[in-house]
């Protein structure tokens, strides 16, 4: 037997279709005519590095887009009691911001001196204005309306982003859960304003203390908390990987977006979307007590 096919080309097969006139291909299923012909670089000329730095956008904000439909359908999982689906759909986020995440090693490619070479034909654009980053930032709790500002010149983003703004987040819909489970979450915890960023409530890691110290009891609910923690890291690991790719490309310079760069990047490494399932790791206790 030959290792390789005379010629070392593969036939195609009689049956396989080459005929598509009025019919659905492969490129009018995927939209790729729209997706394939939105790179617009705007250094003139157009400068080598550019598409990447346009490609590393376009397939994150296609991820986001993703994220923020995978959120909302485990909110209303969460909403109608099935527990089992919304576990899935956290499972899939996760998956999402692990690619997105490893993704930034290759605009780490981009070296300081290329990239300053078409920084400044960006203008005033800026990553601060990306609303589905936004939106997933308020499905997870971490609402801001002063976000909204940057968006008052597009109505249909303002508005469903401030829709977004008043609706319960991921978090709040679990809480929900749990209370309908008999577990003792507070009245006005329930009934909280849901357009202010979620603030720490003591109260509740005493309810995940009970979940955290007898798991078998309560496997879903705990399984659903570790995906909440896995989502939170995994967040926070974006944002970190930003601000490296950040700090290695423009160094202290401040942002096309006005900001002062690095230094306010750093400060969302503080935010925190689930700080009671934090917090409760301080109280487990073992079988000791310690
Ligand atoms: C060399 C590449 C990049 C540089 C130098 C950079 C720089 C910055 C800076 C300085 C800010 C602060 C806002 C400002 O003043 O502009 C920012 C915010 C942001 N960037 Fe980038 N960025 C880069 C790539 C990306 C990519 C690939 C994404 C993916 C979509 C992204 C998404 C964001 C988001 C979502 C924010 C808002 C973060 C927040 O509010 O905490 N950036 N970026
Ligand atoms: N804020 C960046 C510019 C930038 O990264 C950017 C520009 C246009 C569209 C998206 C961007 N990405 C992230 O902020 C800078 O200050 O260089």
């Amino acid at each position: 037997m030959t290792r390789t096919p005379s010629g070392n080309t593969r036939p195609i097969e009689a049956t396989i279709r080459t005929d598509f006139r009025g019919a659905m291909d492969y490129g009018s299923y995927l939209g790729l005519d729209e997706i394939l012909s939105a790179q617009h670089p705007v250094s003139d000329p157009a400068h080598h590095d550019e598409l990447l730095f346009i490609i590393q956008h376009q397939t994150t904000e296609l991820w986001l887009k993703l994220v923020v439909h995978e959120l909302r359908a485990v909110r209303q999982y969460l909403d109608g009691d099935d527990l089992s689906r919304a576990l899935k759909g956290l499972a899939r986020v996760k998956h999402i911001q692990r690619t997105i995440t490893e993704q930034w090693s290759v605009l780490a490619t981009l070296t300081p001196s290329e990239y300053a070479e078409f920084r400044d034909t960006l203008g005033q654009a800026s990553g601060f204005q990306s609303h589905q980053y936004r939106a997933v930032e308020f499905l997870l709790g971490n609402k801001n309306a002063a976000m909204l500002q940057v968006f008052r010149d597009k109505p249909a983003v303002h508005d469903q982003l401030a829709l977004l703004l008043s609706e319960p987040t991921v978090y709040d819909a679990f809480l929900h859960l749990l209370a309908r489970r008999g577990h003792a979450v507070p009245q006005d915890v329930l009934d909280r304003d849901v357009t202010q960023a979620w603030t720490e409530r003591p109260e509740l890691v005493t309810v995940f203390k009970t979940i955290y110290e007898h798991p078998h009891d309560h496997w879903e609910l705990y399984a659903a908390c570790e995906d909440l923690v896995d989502i939170e890291d995994a967040f926070q690991l974006w944002r970190f990987r930003h601000l490296r790719t950040v700090q290695r490309t423009i160094g202290f310079k401040t942002g096309t977006g006005g900001s002062s760069g690095v230094g306010f990047l750093k400060k969302a490494l503080d935010l925190t979307f689930f700080p009671e399932l934090i917090s409760v790791r301080t109280e487990i206790d073992g079988p000791l007590g310690g």
